[in-house]
């Protein structure tokens, strides 16, 4: 309530006010997550409101336009600057393109009235473009059966042709069609990593969504921990990034200069073909990126299994020691010792491996690691995108009856929550989430590249096999890049993925967490794979992995699914692999190809039964007795 009341009238009118608010259909809320800087296909399905825009399109048109058109209309509403441009050099003649016009107007109008049905009229103004407010009110409102208003309409739209203002009136009313036919988005985590764009993501989000809503992926926890000073956080972000072709984003978008660490890598390293880089853009990498891509992941990668072993040597509660594998090479660096087998190493860059004291750096590692940590800590854009998903974000949400989390809640094989014992205190389930909520918030505020106990425990969350982001006993990136064998290659996934398929099972999780067994549990992080259900637990639980990193639309087999909940239930949508953007406008190519209803209530609901309407109540009640006192 940011509005001054002081007589009874205007306290009067506040409570007519939000009441009617409540008596209004619940804002669609969509779920996406794994978003993996893949910024082009995030942009376009936010566009189209994740298969919402299509939905609202068939609604209202179908038998008045044919299936062509309507797509024509969806994707104008996408795209409409694009749109617009190929539209003008289709048209044969000013007739035409005067025609086309009026017919966009037209149903743009309808499909903008048609969105905006949901909401207040104050709610409407805020998304319309404040060049257009007043024309596009008059549009949206008038009764079109009354001679008069008629008369007006047909001016209004006469005017904006003759006026040369048409492009940018239906650019402005697309995107308050954009703005509207979604309320509320949750990115269930893992914005950062492997994908180019993550920064325009932050910007995007930050720019368009005044609702929007955040849980940490273990992704994200590096970005966030580097911030906050912890050097092992960043040298996995750093090796990620050379993995996959996007150095150039750090200095891009962050000012950090790798200037020294690539001289570095170069001077120390050869290419192996373990740590070739993996482009996940359509342009080929050059040799010269190539290589030093491949020089700079191995230098990163030794540093970062030093300090790993530093810190398990510092937290022996954290139980890792089965991490430390450095001291285990043998013979000249050829072959590792590991529980009594000998097993040959591959692609093996040890050169800078002390045998004596394996977890040491160099002088010249130190220095490296010194000087990125400081740039991390004082980059001022990357601090404003990560306090962006700081302030906005947490561990988990509770929102409308859902739950929302990007991993997992660690578990034994019977269902029981295991516990985390760290300071002489045991946290488990909920527990376990909110200290972890609190150690990252702090560690935020006082950010310190010093080894501290809260950058080693933000480390773990990325790589602990208690942490409820990552989900596994072990990540065995060492093996994975120097040891040709399976089985020590696996990472075993916490107990909770096989039990989120029984329903008694995310009731008791529910429970944990104070909700209600009506409710939904709504996670990221595992891709779902074709043909395999992200449906779980009788429909109470979903794995809504958005699949758009598209290193791994290999293993999927499909692009991925996001959640859509409107006044009337659940949807689940499944999306086509994304390729770029022009070949999407060209094609007109929507990514979203089936929508299925979970769940349909013939009543709608309304904002009273939400957790804004809670709210709302609650300011009803406060405005009442204030009435009482006057
Ligand atoms: O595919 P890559 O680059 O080897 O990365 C694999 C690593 O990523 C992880 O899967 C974590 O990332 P995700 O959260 O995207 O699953 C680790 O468990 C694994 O070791
Ligand atoms: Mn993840």
């Amino acid at each position: 309530m940011d509005k001054k009341l002081t007589t009874t009238n205007e306290i009067k009118e506040e409570i007519i006010n939000l009441s009617a608010i409540l008596g209004l259909p619940k804002g669609t809320e969509a779920f996406i997550s794994d978003v993996h800087g893949e910024y082009d296909e995030f942009a376009h399905i936010m566009r189209n409101g994740s298969g919402n825009t299509k939905q609202k399109i068939e609604e209202l048109f179908t038998g008045r336009l044919s299936l062509a058109s309507q797509k024509k209309l969806a994707f104008l509403v996408y795209y409409p600057s694009e749109i617009l441009q190929k539209t003008k050099t289709e048209m044969s003649n000013h007739d035409q393109l005067i025609q086309w016009y009026m017919d966009s107007f037209n149903h743009l109008i309808e499909l903008l009235r048609y969105t905006a049905n949901k909401y207040t009229r104050s709610k409407v103004r805020k998304s319309i473009s404040p060049d257009f407010v007043y024309i596009t009110e008059e549009l949206l409102y008038a009764d079109r059966n009354a001679d008069t208003k008629q008369l007006s309409y047909q001016l209004i739209m006469d005017n904006i042709i003759k006026l040369g203002m048409a492009d940018a009136f239906i650019v402005a009313t697309c995107h308050s069609i954009q703005k509207l036919v979604v309320d509320h988005v949750h990115i269930i985590g893992d914005i950062y990593d492997r994908g180019p764009h993550p920064d325009y993501i932050i910007d995007h989000l930050a720019h368009h969504w005044q609702n929007f809503d955040f849980q940490w992926g273990n992704h994200d926890i590096l970005w966030m921990g580097s911030v906050a000073g912890s050097k092992l956080c960043m040298l996995n972000l750093l090796r990620i990034a050379a993995r996959y072709d996007n150095l150039k984003l750090l200095k891009n978008a962050y000012g950090i200069d790798l200037t020294k660490l690539i001289e570095f890598a170069e001077k120390n390293y050869q290419p192996q073909k373990a740590f070739n880089p993996k482009s996940d853009t359509d342009e080929k990498m050059s040799e010269c990126d190539q290589k030093s891509h491949n020089c700079v992941q191995q230098a990163i990668a030794i540093m970062q299994f030093k300090l790993e072993g530093q810190t398990i040597a510092r937290r022996p509660e954290f139980q890792m020691e089965n991490r430390l594998l450095l001291d285990k090479l043998e013979l000249d660096n050829n072959y590792i010792l590991i529980k009594g087998v000998t097993y040959p190493i591959k692609d093996g860059c040890f050169q800078l491996v002390d045998s004596n004291d394996p977890y040491k750096l160099t002088d010249s590692e130190h220095e490296i690691i010194a000087d990125l940590i400081t740039q991390f800590i004082n980059s001022k854009k990357l601090k404003k995108h990560i306090f962006y998903l700081v302030n906005n974000g947490s561990m988990y949400l509770k929102y409308n009856g859902n739950l929302l989390f990007h991993g997992c809640i660690p578990v034994d094989a019977t269902g029981k929550m295991l516990s985390w014992k760290i300071n002489g205190q045991a946290y488990a389930g909920k527990r376990l989430f909110d200290y972890f909520d609190s150690i990252i918030r702090d560690a935020l505020s006082n950010p310190t590249a010093s080894d501290c106990f809260n950058s080693d425990v933000i480390w773990y969350l990325w790589t602990g096999k208690m942490s409820p982001l990552f989900g596994k006993d072990k990540m065995t990136t060492f093996e994975r890049y120097f040891i040709d064998n399976d089985e020590l290659q696996v990472e075993k996934l916490n107990p909770y993925y096989s039990l989120r398929k029984e329903e008694w099972f995310a009731d008791e999780l529910f429970k944990d967490f104070g909700l209600n067994e009506t409710g939904h549990i709504i996670n990221g992080h595992t891709p779902v794979k074709a043909g395999t259900s992200p449906i779980m637990a009788n429909g109470k639980i979903f794995v809504i992995d958005g699949g758009m990193s598209k290193p791994y639309h290999k293993t999927t087999g499909i692009g991925g699914y996001t959640l859509l909940s409107n006044s009337y239930g659940l949807q689940l949508v499944t999306h086509e692999p994304f390729t770029t953007r022009q070949k999407a406008i060209d094609g007109m190519t929507d990514v979203v190809s089936t929508k299925r209803v979970i769940e349909q209530s013939v009543s709608r609901k309304t904002v009273a039964e939400t957790d804004t309407g809670r709210q709302l109540k609650q300011q009803i009640s406060i405005l009442q007795a204030r009435l009482k006192n006057k």
